[in-house]
């Protein structure tokens, strides 16, 4: 009785997707743009299953097709603009039974799907699976239109005004650090280091928590503490995101396995926090309302959003902006998206200042003809973050984000009308048909050498897929750093709805590597004279072409050990 049953419906699932496939290809052929059937599509179970068998099913066959590139996991890592040359196209489909997806590497066309509008006016929506990181509550990357527009109201003014605490607390975290590895000897935790360093700082700007650094281990070691409990139900939730997204947090507390035990207690814990968190504020802000001190000097993000949610007793705002739920789903955001990002992007520029020792030399000198006598401590953004900007540090930071950046790239979704757009070098645009997903692939565009081969030299001549940052510095007698094509270079993202942490990102990779670099250099652990410089380089190399895509892009392997030994002036 039952295996019939079985039969038909395996038979029904197998029809249905073939003409599923049917329709999208139909949508697809006419276009005349190159497209790639695959049976998949990224999602939890395949990433675990199905992407590591096509990865050795390449390697053992040899194969070669794109196709099967597309079918793992990260391509756009390990083949970088490459894959575009293969199939000759900076725009290509990729067609599953469920779902068209295209890849753009195409700046003029990545600029009007970002930046452009869409039938009903607004900017062009995220898809769905973005819904999954409304897990404590929606927030400014979940919600669409007028509600997202609110969620900016609140928080964009106050992250913007964070800047001189973001450039201060930066030096105090790295002042912190360069105590524990002045004692230590190599280290290869320099991405958990620099993630333990990003979250003091985003927790005392947006938060005004202080929370000292240390090394995660030990911070973490002592359970009664409530900073290290904290520290570990983040380490925890980041390091297993994808567990509370898919099942709520109570049914994963019950499972039968350790590591979805833990992640659905580390969201609760971090629940539990958030919830402590907003009563402290909201008592705050009430004590104010009776003083009648509104919107105080202390100001921060928690206080705008609590403000926001009209939740404190003597509010006189009329209709609140923001959900308490809302309230948590922002804080957990800002703390995410604001930690993570920038610790991969400093801890990648270190990697790549050891790989190049001759890149922190100038580093060095620009630091001190800057600064010269002064103590760093007494730099602050207002006086110190411009001087920095236009130079060596900024070419730094541009050049790490063009090869590895934080994100492999957004997406948006077409509405439910076709739309067309424009392309670059003057191809005839193309107008795409409802509900296709558009993929921004950042490093596809950064590393196009239609727009990145420079002036005057070939294409191997500039070097696209190496670390060269001289190619950002101003010309000789200019004071204006180098300016790509309009839509190449968008790590940030671009338009109203790019990345809002951007220049809370940038005063905060300046601070610290001016901190670190003024004291400090940074070498590879030879192992006690059994590696030489080059083979470290070489693996350095070789693990950055392995990094993996996990909210940020990050290792997936060790890296190799590195050496911070005080600078020899
Ligand atoms: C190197 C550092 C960073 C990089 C490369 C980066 C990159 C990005 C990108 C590509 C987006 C997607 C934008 C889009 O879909 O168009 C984004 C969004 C976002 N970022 Fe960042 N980011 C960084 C640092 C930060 C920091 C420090 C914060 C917080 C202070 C932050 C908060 C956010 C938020 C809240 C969003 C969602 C914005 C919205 O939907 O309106 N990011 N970021």
């Amino acid at each position: 009785m039952l295996a019939p049953l079985f039969v038909t419906s395996v038979l029904l699932f197998m029809g249905y997707t073939c003409y599923s496939l049917h329709i999208l290809l139909c949508k697809v052929r006419p276009l005349g743009i190159p497209y790639f059937v695959i049976p998949f599509y990224h999602s939890p179970l395949q990433r675990l299953f199905l992407f590591p068998l096509v990865k050795l099913l390449i390697k053992v066959f040899g194969l070669t097709h794109p196709r099967f590139f597309l079918m793992t996991l990260d391509w756009q890592v390990r083949q970088r603009y490459e894959i575009y040359r293969l199939i000759g196209s900076d725009i290509f489909f990729t067609v599953t039974p469920w779902k068209i997806i295209l890849h753009v590497a195409d700046p003029d066309m990545a600029i009007e799907v970002l930046a452009g509008k869409g039938e009903n006016g607004e900017l062009y929506s995220r898809p769905d699976f973005f819904s999954g990181i409304a897990l404590f509550g929606e927030n400014l990357a979940t919600v669409e239109g007028a509600v997202w527009r609110g969620h900016r109201k609140v928080t964009g003014p106050v992250i913007g005004k964070s800047l001189s605490i973001v450039w201060e607390e930066s030096l105090t975290q790295i002042e912190q650090m360069i105590r524990y590895y002045d004692k230590s000897e190599a280290i290869n935790t320099s991405y958990r280091d620099f993630r333990r360093a990003t979250l003091g700082i985003m927790t005392r700007a947006g938060f005004s928590k202080v929370m000292r650094w240390a090394p995660l281990t030990a911070a973490i070691a002592d359970e009664k503490d409530g900073e290290g409990n904290y520290q570990k139900c983040l380490d925890i939730l980041f390091g297993n995101l994808m567990w509370p997204i898919i099942a709520p947090s109570w049914l994963l507390e019950m499972l039968p396995f350790k590591a979805l035990r833990e992640a659905g207690r580390a969201a609760n814990h971090f629940r539990f926090f958030m919830n402590e968190w907003f009563e402290e504020k909201k008592a705050q802000i009430e004590l104010d309302n009776k003083t009648a001190l509104k919107h105080s000097s202390r100001a921060d993000l928690m206080e705008s959003l609590v403000r926001s949610s009209g939740l404190d007793k003597g509010s006189t705002l009329e209709t609140p902006l923001l959900s308490k739920s809302e309230v948590i789903g922002n804080a957990f955001i800002f703390i995410l998206a604001g930690h993570e990002s920038t610790a991969h992007t400093i801890a990648h520029a270190i990697y790549f200042l050891a790989i190049y020792p001759e890149y922190q030399v100038k580093l060095q000198k620009e630091i001190d003809s800057i600064l010269r006598d002064s103590d760093h401590n007494k730099t602050s953004y207002d006086t110190h973050y411009d001087a920095f900007s236009s130079g060596w540090i900024a070419a730094i930071l541009f050049e790490t984000l063009r090869l590895i950046p934080a994100v492999i790239g957004v997406s948006r979704k077409i509405g439910p009308t076709p739309r067309t757009f424009p392309r670059s070098g003057g191809q005839r645009p193309i107008t795409l048909p409802p509900g296709v997903e558009i993929w921004i692939e950042f490093i596809g565009l950064a590393q196009n050498p239609k727009y990145w081969t420079q002036p005057g030299k070939t294409e191997a001549e500039s070097a696209i897929s190496e670390f060269r940052p001289e190619r950002w510095l101003p010309k000789p007698g200019g004071d204006t750093m180098f300016k790509p094509y309009n839509g190449s270079y968008i790590p940030f993202s671009i338009g109203t709805r790019g990345c809002i942490g951007k220049k809370f990102a940038l005063v905060e990779f300046t601070a610290i590597m001016l901190g670190l670099f003024r004291e400090m250099s940074v070498e590879f652990d030879s192992c006690g004279g059994r590696k030489t410089f080059d083979e470290a380089r070489q693996e350095c190399l070789a693990e950055m072409d392995r990094f993996k895509s996990k909210i940020t892009l990050q290792p997936s392997g060790e890296m190799p050990g590195i050496k911070w030994v005080r600078r020899k002036r």
